[in-house]
């Protein structure tokens, strides 16, 4: 699929980087983080422009949960707001990307230098997803464990995907990345950048110079077609934790599809294939990045088929 040098956007799926769902450990995460190295410097090694950018609806979700335990412990302990734990979460797994994407780079003999970015994005304090959250975060529970959380927590709880019951948090859209001059700069200087980590630390803008981080969390598949956008990328590749997009997921009629023009995802979505939350926005992302400029393409597969999808073997492609 890609073929001469091109400048590429990777977001690397939250779920994903947590891979086994019972083994929510940093020492896991690291052993993921290395094997999803070697895809992302294949593409480094012949010659192309990487930017990463990735997930963090578990990791957010656990440090939030972590402080609020803290609390119930010990009352001194304070609650740490939303915001401050999705930049924990950014530099959490920044750190672990940039230390296995560092190794993997030297292992080959690649002289380039990767920083994880502490990135801002900008939100719409009137984005109406703040009076419907609709983003999963944190650990999967049973419908009972749900119940409970919403009695005593006052969560908002949603079933995710067939796959068990998480605490949904507001995703307003991202507008602008506060920080994309910086991103640009080093890219253009050949240094390999994370940025907008679980979508970027949302912030509105209060029209005197300063910016409020707000409690949400910003679908990384929507921040990363921004970032995209904004560097003027080739590609995004959306890696996640399926081969590929389906219709009827889940269902005995299930179909995997290899390749999807802007119209067909309109009409799956339409027809209610994707759930929202999980594919849903991750087809919105990747058709809105493939109608920003006449060329562009988005695949989705998973990290462990990144190389054939990135070889056009596998994954669903998404043209115009
Ligand atoms: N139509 C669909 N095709 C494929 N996967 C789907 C579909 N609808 C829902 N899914 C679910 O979406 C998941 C990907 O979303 P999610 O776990 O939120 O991604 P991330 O890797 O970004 O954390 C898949 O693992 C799958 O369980
Ligand atoms: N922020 C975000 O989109 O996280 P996930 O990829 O974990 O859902």
């Amino acid at each position: 699929m890609v073929s001469k040098k091109n400048r590429i956007v990777i977001a690397l799926g939250g779920n994903a980087l947590q891979a086994n769902p019972k083994d929510t450990t940093a020492e896991s995460q690291l052993v993921t983080a290395k094997n999803t190295a070697k895809p992302i410097v294949d593409l480094i090694q012949e010659g192309h422009e990487v930017i990463i950018a990735h997930g963090n609806g578990p990791q957010v979700g656990q440090i939030v949960a972590t402080y609020e335990g803290a609390a119930q412990v010990n009352s001194s302990f304070p609650i740490m707001p939303f915001p401050e734990c999705g930049a924990m979460s950014q530099g959490y797994i920044g750190y672990h990307l940039q230390q296995a994407i560092r190794e993997e780079m030297l292992h080959r003999g690649i002289k380039k230098s990767v920083a994880a970015l502490v990135t801002q994005v900008v939100v719409d304090k009137k984005d109406p997803a703040f009076e419907n959250p609709t983003k999963p975060v944190g650990s999967f529970f049973t419908e009972e464990e749900a119940q409970r959380l919403v009695k005593e927590k006052g969560y908002a709880m949603k079933e995710d995907a067939g796959r068990g019951y998480r605490r949904v948090v507001p995703s307003p859209e991202p507008i602008d990345v506060v920080e994309a001059p910086i991103v640009k700069t080093l890219v253009d200087a050949g240094h390999v950048v994370i940025t907008v980590g679980g979508g970027g630390v949302p912030v509105v803008d209060n029209g005197n110079g300063s910016l409020e981080g707000v409690a949400a969390v910003i679908d990384k598949d929507f921040a990363s077609a921004k970032i995209a956008e904004i560097l003027d990328a080739d590609y995004l590749i959306i890696l996640t934790a399926v081969e590929k997009v389906s219709i009827n997921f889940n269902k005995p009629n299930q179909k995997d599809l290899s390749e999807l023009t802007i119209e067909d995802v309109q009409k799956y979505i339409d027809e209610g294939h994707f759930a929202p939350g999980s594919m849903l926005p991750k087809v919105k992302a990747a058709a809105k990045f493939v109608k920003s400029k006449p060329g562009r393409r988005t695949l989705i597969t998973s990290l462990e088929k990144a190389k054939e999808g990135i070889e056009g073997k596998t994954g669903t492609v998404i043209i115009s």
